[in-house]
Order: structure tokens, then sequence, then C-alpha cells
């Protein structure tokens, strides 16, 4: 049992509300599950088109489900491949905690500084009306920046450490955009894994 599991920090802004928890697993579970990630997973780097002009993804991605409905953003589909044991007993527990259930998990790996994750909403509609997205950090600690589309004043930034979880919750993904900047420092590899739940169209 992990003393820390329970120390989780609320962060409630204008449309917005965080749940962070940074030991959600001990430090030598994180260790382990970032080196069974890292080789586990067949990392890709895709293309992606913005506004008709076609970039290579600044980092390393790969999307996981349990049906095999594909997700779509920024002009890519991919095609969720099954869970792995270790991305079963992950998401088990994510759901647990969060009392939300998932059937998808998009894999990101930020190989170093120079990879990044620019300013968006996890807005696409398969995901429905206010979604509640967990997101896993594992290696090297990013700041994670958020801001508020209209509120000028509302930016804000939350450093994710190794082990930790972060929930998404309430209008933030209609009223807030996120990112993973670059960095100059000298960082290693970060893993983060974001659970989703997509329904299918009748659902919408
Ligand atoms: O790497 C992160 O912490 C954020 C990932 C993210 O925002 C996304 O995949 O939509
Ligand atoms: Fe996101």
């Amino acid at each position: 049992m992990n003393l820390f599991s329970e120390a989780k920090q609320h962060f409630k802004r204008p449309q917005a509300e965080l749940i962070y928890v940074p030991q959600f697993f001990s430090k030598a579970e994180a260790d382990r599950l970032l080196q069974q990630l890292k080789i586990e997973i067949p990392w890709q780097q895709d293309d992606i088109t913005l506004f008709g002009k076609t970039y290579k993804q600044p980092r390393l991605t790969a999307l996981y489900g349990t049906t095999q409905k594909p997700y779509s953003y920024s002009n890519i589909t991919m095609h969720p491949k099954p869970l792995t044991e270790t991305l079963d007993t992950i998401k088990t527990k994510v759901e647990t905690f969060s009392a939300t259930p998932f059937n998808t998990i998009l894999a990101n790996l930020y190989r170093d500084g120079n990879d990044s994750n620019g300013w968006h909403s996890d807005n696409e509609k398969e995901l429905g009306i206010n979604p509640v997205i967990a997101s896993l950090s594992f290696g090297a600690e990013r700041p994670f920046h958020f801001k508020h589309k209209t509120i000028k004043t509302e930016r804000h930034k939350l450093v994710l450490e190794h082990g930790s979880l972060l929930l998404m919750k309430g209008e933030m993904q209609h009223f807030w955009r996120h990112q993973i900047a670059k960095t100059k420092q000298p960082i290693t590899e970060r893993i983060n894994l974001t659970f989703r739940a997509l329904i299918t169209p009748s659902e919408h």
C-alpha cells in the first residue's frame, strides 16, 4: 500500500477542474514501468497536417484501445492496438482511482527537450461533452502549461513528476488549451499515457 497515493491536490479554476496525484506510483513501480513501456510499445513518428501543411509530429506515439474504433486528430487517423498486460493493469488502477471507465490509451514518448506537444484541447467529438482525461507521467519531469481561451490572466503551470497522475475534468477541454513545451534544458526521455473514453457515433 502506497501511503502517498491519497495525497491528491485539487485545482479549481473557472471552467476547469484538475486533480494531481504526485506519487500515484511509487518510485520503484514508476522506474519499472518507464523501462517496460519504453521497450514494449512500438513507438512511431507520424506525420500531421495542420492548415494544409504536413509535419513530422514532434514526439513518438502509439494508440491502444479495448475496441478497434479508429481515433482521429490533427488529420491523422490512428488504429488502436490491443492493450498489453502492462497497460491493462495500469488502466485498472487509473479507472479505480478516477471512478471512470476508459477504452483508449494514447501513449506519447518525448525523447528529449526538443520533443513537445503544442497548444491544444482534447475536444474531438468522439470524446463527448466534458470528457474526463487521465494522464500518467514517467521519466523526466516536464511542465504542463494550461491557459484559458479567453480569460488571459488564467495561465498556469504544473510540473508533472515521475509516477504522477493528472486528471482533467469539467468543461476544461472546451475553455482551456494545454501544452508540453520544448525546452533547451538537457533532459532525458518522458513517457505519457493519456486515458480517454471514446463514444460510438450513436452515443453523441
Ligand atoms: O504529455 C502530456 O502530459 C500531455 C499529452 C496530451 O496533452 C495529449 O496527448 O493530448
Ligand atoms: Fe492533450
